[in-house]
């Protein structure tokens, strides 16, 4: 087992330093967006001990758009850093304290035991008061059996102390492959949102899960905890080895406590970034699939639009004459009927509706618009209201001719749809089409977003938006 060790560290970090160059597009796209909200969310990643997985835990965060920090664990024990200026508390794999006394247990018990010399308190300490701040907690293979022999995983009883184990593979061996995973359907933890089914590899000789107590096994199961499975060939839950590779119960790769903050996987997704890590990346490319990430990739991202989201003010309060509000300075006294004049019409460009048209019907439909937003239209513009997209000003619901627009940049003259399905259905569609011309004639700038685009894969949306806003120069007389 010692002699992986030299050879896992040296290859998985050449895979993410030769990620092809389409990762690190995605990797500054992601750190642009992130830059542009409010604050970058923060995951601190521990190290030291024979920890060796941190490089590739802190490329899967840069590449999802956060701010990652590698410390040595010694610096948060001496009190020179502090986990409380982080979101997210990283435990990587590897081999702390050669596996001493079972994978995860010297490390466990410096963090429950080792007092750090100022405040006479316990690293377990700080990490429950950053739970109990709503802040989040991951471990990979060693830093998941870190979490269990803590107790900080499945922590059902709330005192963090064991109440399960990670013990040796079934096999006798160490185990070092690939295998496929299904999300517990019932599991909470922001980590899986929205994942069905993941592949990824293991490397580890101590991942069999094992539980003692009858009653414990039940609750985890009835609390929806055992939120990874390892599947067979048909997709099935299996203890059959190799798919199941160390005979877990419950077919349980991964964990979380009762809040779904704290997770922690046998598995590891940061080996899994770029579609290039996968074995049979040639064959799948080949067979016509283009998608550059990895899979492992998706628990990052959703940890970090979960935080970024929920820094985002709430709930949304289209307060009337508010930033977003349609107001009188957009109209000129024109014949009614007569609303429309391009961005390139001097003074007249900021004319973008018929003021009749406008007092009747389409101002009491925007305001109506605005109080009964669908979810994804509220979550997008609770990130660029207030100027908070690269400092440009945003109208929801605003009025151009006889439109009703979702989003729109008098500056930049650029609308923003959010679709729904009703937007796929036939009428609809060429209605939608035809208001595009008009609209596109006028000489806006439209681009459109699906709910599920705004709702999963926010910071692209706004990566997207922030790119069209480049294109379309600033218009001097908004
Ligand atoms: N890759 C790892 O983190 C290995 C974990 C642990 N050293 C084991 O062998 O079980």
């Amino acid at each position: 087992m010692a002699q992986a060790l030299p050879f896992l560290a040296q290859n998985t970090s050449a895979m993410v330093q030769n990620a092809p160059q389409a990762v690190h597009k995605v990797q500054s796209e992601a750190q642009t967006v992130t830059t542009a909200l409010v604050s970058p969310v923060r995951a601190l990643i521990l190290t030291g001990f024979g920890i060796n997985c941190e490089e590739e835990f802190a490329a899967a965060y840069r590449l999802a758009g956060a701010e990652a920090t590698v410390v040595h664990l010694n610096q948060v024990l001496h009190g020179q850093v502090s986990i409380h200026d982080f979101d997210i508390l990283n435990f990587p794999g590897g081999f702390s304290f050669g596996d001493d006394l079972g994978s995860g247990v010297v490390l466990a018990n410096k963090l429950r035991y080792r007092q750090t010399a100022a405040s006479g308190r316990t690293l377990l300490d700080d990490i429950k008061q950053f739970v109990a701040a709503g802040k989040f907690v991951l471990g990979i293979c060693n830093g998941f059996q870190v979490l269990v022999k803590l107790g900080l995983l499945p922590n059902l009883s709330g005192d963090v102390r064991p109440e399960v184990t990670l013990t040796h593979n079934t096999s006798g061996r160490y185990e070092d492959r690939w295998v496929k995973l299904r999300v517990n359907p019932r599991t909470q933890t922001p980590f899986l949102k929205g994942i069905d089914t993941l592949e990824v590899p293991v490397r580890h000789g101590e991942g069999r899960l094992v539980i003692p107590d009858e009653a414990v096994q039940q609750r985890i199961e009835a609390a929806g905890l055992n939120c990874l499975s390892y599947l067979d060939a048909n997709g099935d839950g299996t203890s059959v080895y190799p798919f199941n590779p160390n005979g877990a119960a419950l077919n349980c790769a991964g964990l979380t406590d009762p809040t779904g903050q704290v997770f922690g996987l046998m598995p590891h997704p940061e080996a899994f970034l770029s579609a290039y890590n996968h074995p049979d990346w040639a064959r799948r490319r080949r067979a016509g699939q283009t998608d550059e990430e990895g899979e492992g990739l998706r628990i990052f991202k959703n940890i970090v639009a979960h935080i970024a989201h929920s820094r985002l003010p709430h709930p949304p309060s289209p307060l009337s004459g508010g930033e977003g509000e349609p107001d009188n300075s957009f109209l000129v006294e024109k014949p009614a009927g007569d609303y429309g004049t391009g961005p390139t019409a001097g003074i007249e460009g900021r004319l973008t509706a018929d003021r009749n048209n406008w007092e009747e019907k389409l101002k009491p439909f925007g305001r109506h618009m605005r109080h009964h937003a669908t979810e994804a239209e509220d979550v997008l513009w609770q990130a660029v209201r207030d100027r908070q997209l690269a400092n440009v000003k945003f109208r929801r619901q605003h009025t151009i001719g006889p439109f009703t627009v979702d989003f729109f940049s008098p500056d930049h003259q650029l609308i923003v749809e959010v679709d729904g399905g009703v937007h796929a259905e036939t009428e609809q569609a060429e209605y939608d089409a035809g208001r595009i011309v008009e609209l596109e004639k006028l000489g806006y700038q439209l681009i459109r977003f699906s709910n599920d685009e705004v709702l999963n894969s926010l910071p692209s949306v706004l990566q997207q938006i922030q790119t069209a806003l480049t294109k379309q120069t600033s218009n001097p007389t908004a």
